[in-house]
């Protein structure tokens, strides 16, 4: 699974485990997000494309690189990708966002689409996903497959937790997108829902259930 990137840092396993724990509430819930998100971040745009430029220092001219992250798009998947949001953007503050509305229907299972919101994508925009869990992976392969039809071509995803099946899902529907994740869990339990997890982040995030 060369395309699978868990990011284990012990900073990140710290905060992690806050996360899982059941007794956290939203506003630590959602500061901790944030704060692995910037780390998830980090280690996400270690290959993105820098460009060359001029800079003229006190003393004198030199060269320097520099992102061009007017060429990046962040896609959060409504709801708990929101959780993630800010956290991109404080690192590339000037990428665009496009917007995808989809929950997973409880008994199918199926992703359910409800809103589409993206900006113009071109073949040479690095398009990043973020969904905090990836159970089925029924919901972000949905999601690629919408980013691709966009005009979207270079795309990574970065989740919090994800477990082997979503991850075997989104390596066998898009080969050619690589998978950030803070921790990859056991398994599934018979409701789809990630084991140990942390339960539905979206509900954990806005206080829902
Ligand atoms: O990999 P899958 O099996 O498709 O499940 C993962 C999806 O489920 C959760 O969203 P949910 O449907 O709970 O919607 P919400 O974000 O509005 O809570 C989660 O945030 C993912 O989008
Ligand atoms: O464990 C899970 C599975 C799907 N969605 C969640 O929020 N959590
Ligand atoms: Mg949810």
């Amino acid at each position: 699974m060369n395309n699978l990137h868990i990011v284990d840092h012990p900073l990140i396993k710290h905060k992690l485990s806050i996360m899982r724990n059941k007794d956290t509430g939203p506003k630590e819930f959602r500061e901790l997000l944030n704060e692995i998100t910037l780390l998830l971040t980090y280690e996400a745009s270690r290959n993105l494309p820098t460009i060359e430029v001029e800079v003229e220092t006190p003393l004198t001219i030199t060269k320097g690189e520099m992102v061009e992250d007017k060429k990046i798009t962040i896609v959060p998947i409504l709801r708990a990708g929101l959780g993630m949001l800010d956290g991109v953007l404080s690192l590339v503050p000037n990428a665009s966002v496009g917007f995808l509305g989809v929950f997973r229907d409880p008994d199918t299972l199926m992703p359910i689409e409800y809103y589409v919101k993206f900006p113009p994508l071109t073949e040479d925009h690095q398009i990043i996903i973020v969904d905090p869990m990836l159970a089925t992976g029924r919901s972000m392969s949905h999601a690629i497959k919408q980013v691709k039809k966009h005009g979207g071509k270079h795309i990574i995803l970065m989740c919090l937790i994800a477990a082997p099946e979503g991850v075997s899902v989104v390596i066998q529907d898009h080969p050619d997108v690589e998978i950030y994740t803070a921790a990859l869990d056991e398994k599934l339990n018979d409701k789809a829902y990630i084991i140990p997890g942390l339960g539905d982040a979206g509900d954990r995030l806005y206080r829902t259930k």
